[in-house]
């Protein structure tokens, strides 16, 4: 799947810009400060009503604008879809699918699978599990259709014996909603466990030559120990429960352990091989979307040389060269991406203070 044509209206430094990228790799050059990052901005906030920079959403739209519109034709497949996302100063937001308006995020998101590279992804490594769930759920929810249905019914459980343990309720009361909980849990737990299998098929495999790379193990964990039944172990621990306000055990602490000779991956590996380790995950994780979602995410880079050497430059362009995905991939300096390039697959766009222009001479390539 592709976008064919991408509309920016008052968002960051854009006022009203449009861009056709091409279906393979799209070079976004400009200097610093001209609206490089802005512009995989609209493209992630498109697919997901928000933004990767901010959680303050009203700093997306541009200053003076009363609100920023983001709107796209996309290929997927024989069938061409728009999409359009709308975001208001007050929060108001509308959701349009093929012109009709749309009620939840995750209708667009379904549409629109993204993967997203810029210098904070390092969260992967450094951040707590919620980084991780993250990033594996996000391949869940595009490869098992019944997952996005488990995980509401499971919050609304979650949701529910977090508020009896604030209460300090009597354990009779919880009976209800731990059913509710351990059901969900283990439908969510089983489908996860699925999917892992599947990821980390495709991640040996894209890393099987590589010398530091292949020594990555990646290992599921649920969220509790498998020596006890869920329901026993949330009876066991109570007390704990009741002393947190929350509940410490359930797929809700689920996370995927990157790791290499069984320590940490980010306590073993440079920031460069971190950062080829992140490519190769997001790479894996679009190879099993494309082919068990039917779908193939769109790749935004967002600086994709920093911190890595010629040499990694080159093993990076060789795995986005077997996938086929679009990509948006943002560059100061296009040069040293261009070369790597295949040219009769690649588009340049410059940007200077906002304004989007294709590059026809492709910097003097053809
Ligand atoms: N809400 C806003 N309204 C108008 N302009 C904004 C808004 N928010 C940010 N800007 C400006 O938009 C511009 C684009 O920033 P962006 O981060 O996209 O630049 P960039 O090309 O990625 O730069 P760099 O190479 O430094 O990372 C900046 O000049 C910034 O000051």
């Amino acid at each position: 799947m592709s976008i064919r044509q991408l509309s920016v209206t008052d968002f960051r430094n854009f006022v009203s810009q449009q861009l056709q990228p091409g279906p393979g790799f799209n070079v976004i050059c400009g200097a610093n400060g001209s609206g490089k990052t802005s512009l995989l901005e609209a493209i992630y906030f498109l697919a997901h009503g928000r933004s990767f920079r901010t959680s303050r959403l009203p700093r997306m739209i541009r200053f003076d604008a009363a609100q920023c519109t983001v709107h796209a034709k996309l290929q997927m497949a024989q069938q061409a879809i728009t999409l359009g996302m709308q975001r208001g100063r007050q929060g108001e937001l509308s959701l349009r699918i093929n012109g009709d308006s749309a009620h939840r995020l995750a209708d667009i998101a379904h549409y629109l699978p993204v993967q997203l590279i810029t210098p904070d992804s390092f969260r992967i490594f450094f951040g707590g599990p919620k980084e991780r769930r993250h990033f594996f759920d996000m391949g869940l929810f595009h490869v098992e259709p019944s997952f996005f249905q488990q995980w509401l019914l499971f919050s609304k459980a979650n949701k529910q014996r977090n508020a009896l343990l604030k209460q300090r309720s009597s354990p009779e009361q919880f009976s209800y909603w731990d059913q509710y909980f351990c059901q969900s849990a283990e439908a969510i737990t089983e489908l996860r466990q699925r999917y892992m299998v599947k990821l980390a098929a495709e991640f040996a495999l894209l890393v099987a030559k590589h010398e530091i790379l292949s020594e990555v193990s990646l290992q599921f964990y649920p969220g509790w120990s498998d020596s006890q039944p869920l329901m026993e172990l949330l009876q066991n621990n109570m007390a704990s429960d009741v002393k947190m306000g929350f509940t410490q055990l359930g797929p809700q602490k689920a996370d995927l352990r990157i790791k290499v000779q069984q320590q940490p991956a980010e306590e073993v590996l440079s920031r460069g091989q971190l950062k080829m380790l992140l490519f190769a995950l997001k790479i894996a994780q679009s190879n099993v979307i494309g082919r068990e979602g039917n779908k193939q995410p769109i790749l935004l880079i967002d600086d994709l040389a920093s911190e890595l050497d010629a040499d990694s430059i080159q093993q990076v362009f060789h795995l986005l060269k077997t996938i086929n995905s679009q990509v948006f991939v943002t560059a100061i300096d296009p040069d040293p991406v261009l070369q790597q390039m295949p040219p009769d697959t690649t588009a340049v766009f410059h940007v200077e203070h906002g304004n989007l222009t294709a590059r026809t001479d492709n910097y003097g390539r053809t």
